[in-house]
């Protein structure tokens, strides 16, 4: 019987403002007209503002120590070698539920812990750091690979190896592997032959190639995760996920049994259910049936057609917020019951938006023609002493012209597009992380989910066409409870849509200028009948 939680009104936007509005210093002083400034606006001056460095103290939302949560011990002594003691507060809420065994869609803002949040359940249950009461239950379905995890973007791939293989252990580390575009292939799936990983983490399109040309086994996979799931329910995926869908392990359809208790993925049951005299011959039996999946749906935003492709791809799955647990259907129904599509689709798309964006981000847009915005960046880094810029446009082919503008101009810059090989890319990411380069100028795709904990400043130089964007492009930084900054630059006649953006994502932006060095902003009431 799935478990149902009772629906409460999510208190993720009651529990932390998303909008941590900086104080004004006492003395303000109006500035001279000289600016060319409106009649109806003033421009306020402020102080500069000190923004946090990434060393302010990371304030994990809700502690809560991992040995709580029912983690293997094999995996929780790993944790502790790592320095994890505390979880956050979207990974209190998902593990317990995830160990259950529930299908799930997970949502909790950018840069709040989902990638550990969806491993550590999975590292619990299958591989060397699950408890060893289970060891026998792998030889039944040995030889096939047991999780997998797809991610729109290589680069976000490769992050979630990386953490995979930091919690595995060096000795260890040969049980992920990655299958993402841009790599050799063949490669690839020699090393699938060889290492025989229970766990592969990769790009949508490599892993149905891989398993197309038969050299990936998922019949006995247990774990199917899409980590930034509205990206891959976009039509630009869907062959290659529907593939996947279909292949790996197969949708539960779990049957309630008499006691109305959960019954277990066929792997798990087989054990239980076998005499111990049989189990060698058991054990001997490759498991040709496929396994009954556990399918977790992971993004920051969860508009409804990512609850829907849980509901369909899963089993009565429950959705998960930083700080409640509700049930899929339970929520489509109520959105469907209470408002018309177009509200349903607008107040649910709000509530997957709204929850999206981290808590102590402070929001700002300044005015400058096209032909001076880069000015305007470079104006922005220096005024606010930024040291770790992250720099989105809408198309690539005007990334490079940025960079060497940048350049030209003294600040050290670098860019992440489809053009460059996996290992440049890689270098670039390595170069902007060690600061060897201040910005990294980037398109949407390429950014989502990138973890860099040290980005202090996210700079839309050509804005982002609707709140999950924004929201998306906004969660680079104020990574793990940090503070961060967000500055849009726009010219006049595009001023209106930091309304919309306001009204979706539950957040201030107020109008700023750089005037001789300085960041000043506008007095905000007095800008709101401006224009
Ligand atoms: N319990 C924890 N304690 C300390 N650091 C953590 C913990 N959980 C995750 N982190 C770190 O926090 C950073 C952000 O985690 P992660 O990338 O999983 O966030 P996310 O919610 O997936 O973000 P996004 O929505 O942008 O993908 C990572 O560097 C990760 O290693």
């Amino acid at each position: 019987m799935a478990i149902h939680f009772p629906i409460q009104r999510s208190l993720m936007s009651m529990a932390c403002p998303h909008m941590v509005l900086p104080r004004l210093p006492k003395k303000m002083q109006i500035l001279p007209r000289k600016l060319l400034v409106p009649p109806q606006s003033r421009v306020v001056s402020t102080q500069l503002w000190r923004f946090s460095v990434m060393n302010s103290n990371v304030s994990l939302l809700e502690k809560q120590a991992f040995s709580s949560l029912n983690l293997s011990n094999p995996l929780y002594q790993r944790l502790q070698e790592e320095g994890l003691k505390d979880a956050t507060d979207v990974q209190v809420s998902a593990i317990p539920t995830l160990l259950k065994g529930h299908d799930a869609a997970l949502q909790s803002y950018t840069g709040s812990g989902k990638t550990l949040a969806y491993l550590l359940p999975i590292l619990s249950k299958i591989g060397p750091l699950k408890e060893h009461s289970l060891a026998l239950e792998e030889n039944i379905t040995k030889g096939g690979v047991e999780a997998v995890v797809v991610a729109p973007s290589r680069e976000l791939a490769m992050q979630i190896v990386r953490e995979a293989e930091r919690i595995l252990g060096p000795q260890h580390r040969k049980a992920v592997q990655q299958l993402i575009g841009g790599a050799n292939q063949k490669r690839q799936e020699e090393a699938l032959k060889k290492n025989k990983p229970l766990i592969v983490v990769g790009t949508p399109g490599r892993i149905s190639e891989v398993s197309r040309a038969g050299k990936l086994h998922t019949h006995a996979c247990r774990f199917l995760v899409l980590d930034e799931a509205d990206q891959l329910l976009s039509s630009k995926y869907r062959d290659d996920m529907r593939r996947i869908l279909e292949h790996v392990g197969q949708r539960r359809t779990y049957v309630e049994d008499a006691q109305g208790s959960q019954s277990l993925p066929l792997g798990q049951e087989l054990v239980l259910n076998t005499h111990p005299d049989q189990m060698e011959n058991l054990a001997k039996k490759k498991l040709s049936t496929k396994v009954q999946r556990q399918t977790i749906l992971v993004s920051a935003t969860m508009p409804p057609a990512v609850l829907s492709a849980a509901s369909e791809w899963g089993h009565k799955p429950l959705l998960i917020r930083a700080t409640v647990t509700e049930d899929v259907d339970t929520e489509i129904k109520q959105a469907r019951e209470n408002a018309d599509l177009e509200v349903q689709n607008s107040a649910a798309n709000i509530r997957g938006v709204r929850d999206s964006l981290p808590p102590n981000l402070q929001h700002f847009y300044m005015l400058a023609p096209v032909q001076h915005r880069v000015d305007a960046l470079r104006k922005c880094i220096r005024a606010l002493d930024a040291r770790s810029v992250i720099v989105f446009m809408n198309f690539s082919r005007r990334l490079k012209d940025t960079v060497f503008k940048l350049d030209a101009r003294g600040i050290t810059a670098g860019s992440l597009h489809g053009e460059l090989g996996k290992l440049e890319r890689a270098n670039i990411l390595s170069a902007f992380r060690s600061k060897k380069l201040r910005v990294l100028v980037i398109s949407e795709l390429g950014a989502r989910g990138l973890d860099i904990p040290e980005c202090d400043l996210v700079v839309n130089l050509e804005l982002p066409t609707d709140g999950t964007h924004y929201a998306h492009r906004g969660g680079r930084t104020g990574r793990l409870g940090r503070k961060g900054t967000v500055i849009s630059i726009c010219e006049q006649r595009e001023e209106f849509v930091f309304k919309k953006f306001e009204q979706q994502l539950g957040i201030s932006i107020q109008r700023c200028e750089i005037s001789e060095g300085k960041f000043l902003l506008y007095d905000k009431v007095l800008t709101s009948n401006y224009g």
